[in-house]
């Protein structure tokens, strides 16, 4: 038997180290990217909201499909060393390739600081993306189930500390990332012409995916390397094929049932193929329901709200969440769970996973609850059979307006922003009336018209100055601007001659009035969630996994994100409901539904020690102990006769 004797640090084997730090940077690299992607699209390719945001769903549902790529290629053809190492080369390029397609001065013939051959870089972003997607997500099972390979069979302890050091080495690189990489995007730069620089943005994400990779390979001598025992997954299917088709052969009530379906196969595959499918495909059924727990997730409970009113940049509130899993994954495992063990409870894996996916629709209830007291400082909005007449009396009396009921009226809709509750609460806008007898121009605004209106316009929080002109007249005035508010200002006749003060202020939509301290239970109770769920979920697809299918089933378990993302993105195009909180009312409630389903499935689930199970069927096949050994000595004296001869093939080359 092949015995790895690994040099261990207070019970750790030593190679977890260059793993973990292989990770961080993977993540700053991954994190950092994805936090300015969005802003990326919106004021550099200049793409509306909604395509920037289907685009980064789309990319992030890629990032956790392209798994099943990754661990077909470890656990069947190269095994997940040489996997990480190759896919890291491609996610490398792909983050280079991002990087200099946010290089504006490539196409900026004219020097005007816009690109002027939009193709070209959405052409190599895209590809950049696509590589990117690749390497995150392929080396993604690897590097997990790789990490866990290193542990010797009586450093179980060690091996569930290290899924939960490994989760919390992912955070610190998303929360170092999501705090830089924004600075780095709000600095200008350039060659001709200085703008944002989001060359930098991307760039450092580059140069960390780099890192990674030296890392990685630094480690190289002292990991324990277990090469694929053949083409797993082509062996799988043709088993899986040779069970449905025998099965559906004998479909006759004349044969006598077979324990399980994958029984079927018996007759021509390895039993211990056949166990191990098994076990995986009893876990794959497990994972049904979970997507549901990543939609929720991914739609990150109003998080507009809470951006403005800590007043830091709208990409680095993703940071809230990396804060909160470095606090509450030492919390759960050092103090929580150990003091339900003491309570004498069971909290199983699968249980814990339930309570998280209990705790994320706690999260959404919460969110619906704060989204009912904003809405109450919300006014009355039009319904879609209704309209909204705005009359701005402009003239120096009193008028009286009249509406005859059947007169058709011509209605311009320059208030539309105001009339969705959601987006509105976290900007402020403001528009001008001209009751001026000629043309005025103010400050970063379009010249006005007299008796015209600009239209709503977006400004900033705080105390902010107007300047109004007309030829040689000007005057001055400052207002203070409450979050969440919407303003008409309306200039009078007069407005020059007393200086702007007789500029009257008409308040649309009060400033936001909720404390922002009610939007923090939702983002504790959904990291709780995700404590509770992700981690355990990770720690549970490597132990319930075969040997030789560690990086399928981790795949598996990151795909149950893919697909929750692919939730995200149809919801988006399905529409929403026309209230806010009772769409999160109708997300918690699916996520109920969804963990009692789980809980159930869950308790008909036995956990299993495969290796056990393994030695198990082998030993049914007759194979002792002394005779597996052998088994192993000449698969193992074969595999180094293979690399003898690949050896002479490439000098020969
Ligand atoms: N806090 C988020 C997080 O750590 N993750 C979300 C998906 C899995 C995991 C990651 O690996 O990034």
């Amino acid at each position: 038997m092949l015995v790895y004797l690994t040099a261990e640090c207070c019970g750790y084997p030593i190679s977890i180290f260059f793993i973990v730090v292989n990770e961080f940077c993977e993540r700053f690299s991954y994190y950092g990217m994805r936090a300015v992607l969005v802003l990326y699209f919106r004021y550099f390719l200049l793409w509306d909201d909604d395509l920037a945001t289907s685009i980064y769903h789309a990319f992030v549902a890629l990032c956790y499909l392209t798994p099943i790529l990754g661990a077909i290629i470890a656990d069947s053809w190269l095994g997940k060393f040489k996997t990480i190492i190759y896919l890291s080369i491609v996610y490398a390029i792909g983050q280079v390739t991002m990087a200099i397609s946010t290089i504006h001065d490539i196409t900026d013939a004219n020097r005007d600081g816009t690109p002027d051959n939009f193709t070209f870089h959405i052409a190599l972003s895209m590809l950049g993306l696509i590589l990117i997607a690749l390497g995150t997500g392929g080396i993604k099972p690897c590097v997990a189930a790789f990490g866990g390979d290193q542990f010797q069979e009586h450093q179980s302890r060690q091996l569930n500390t290290f899924f939960s050091v490994f989760y919390l080495c992912i955070n610190a690189g998303s929360l170092l990332s999501t705090l830089i990489t924004p600075v780095l995007r709000a600095q200008e730069c350039g060659i001709h012409t200085q703008q944002q620089c989001y060359p930098l943005a991307f760039g450092v994400p580059a140069v960390l995916m780099v890192i990674s990779l030296v890392v990685f390979i630094a480690g190289s001598g002292m990991y324990v390397k277990t090469d694929p025992e053949g083409n797993i997954m082509w062996s799988v299917c043709k088993c899986i094929g040779f069970a449905i088709k025998n099965r559906f052969r004998h479909r006759s009530s004349s044969y006598p049932k077979r324990e399980h379906w994958m029984d079927w196969a018996n007759e021509k595959y390895d039993k211990l193929l056949i166990a191990q499918i098994k076990m995986v495909l009893k876990v794959l059924f497990l994972y049904i329901p979970l997507p549901m727990f990543w939609t929720l997730f991914d739609q990150k409970v109003s998080i507009c709200h809470f951006s403005g009113l800590l007043g830091g940049l709208p990409d680095q509130m993703q940071t809230v969440n990396p804060i909160l899993i470095l606090t509450l994954v030492p919390i759960m495992d050092r103090l929580i769970f150990p003091l339900i063990q003491k309570c004498g409870l069971n909290f199983s894996p699968l249980k814990r996973m339930t309570v998280g996916m209990l705790f994320a629709a706690m999260a959404f209830v919460s969110a619906a609850l704060v989204q009912i007291e904003i809405d109450k400082t919300l006014p009355n909005f039009p319904s879609s059979s209704e309209s909204q007449l705005k009359v701005v009396n402009t003239y120096s009396t009193t008028l009286n307006v009249t509406i005859s009921p059947n007169e058709h009226l011509l209605i311009e809709s320059f208030g539309v922003q105001l009339h969705t509750s959601k987006h509105t609460y976290s900007t402020i806008s403001c528009m001008f009336v001209n009751g001026y007898t000629a043309d005025l121009n103010i400050t970063n605004l379009d010249s006005i018209e007299p008796s015209a209106t600009t239209n709503y316009t977006l400004v900033n929080q705080g105390k902010r100055d107007f300047v109004l002109r007309h030829g040689e007249q000007w005057c001055e005035f400052s207002r203070k601007f409450g979050f969440g508010a919407s303003y008409t200002f309306l200039i009078p006749s007069t407005v020059f001659s007393d200086d702007c003060e007789s500029i009257t202020e008409v308040e649309d939509m009060k400033p936001n009035s909720v404390h922002m301290a009610l939007q923090i239970p939702q983002y504790f109770l959904i990291t709780t969630g995700e404590v509770m769920f992700s981690v355990t979920g990770l720690q549970f697809s490597y132990s319930q996994a075969p040997k030789n299918m560690k990086s399928v089933l981790q795949a598996g378990w990151l795909c149950t994100n893919a697909v929750g993302n692919i939730i995200v993105l149809i919801v988006a195009e399905l529409g929403k409901l026309p209230k806010q909180w009772a769409e999160y009312l109708l997300f918690a409630s699916l996520l109920v539904a969804v963990s009692i389903i789980f809980s159930i499935m869950a308790y008909f689930y036995t956990y299993i020690d495969p290796a056990e199970i393994e030695a198990q069927v082998r030993k049914e096949q007759g194979l002792e102990p002394e005779e597996m050994e052998k088994e192993t000595l000449e698969m193992e004296e074969k595999d180094e006769d293979q690399k003898n001869e690949q050896g002479v093939k490439q000098t020969k080359i």
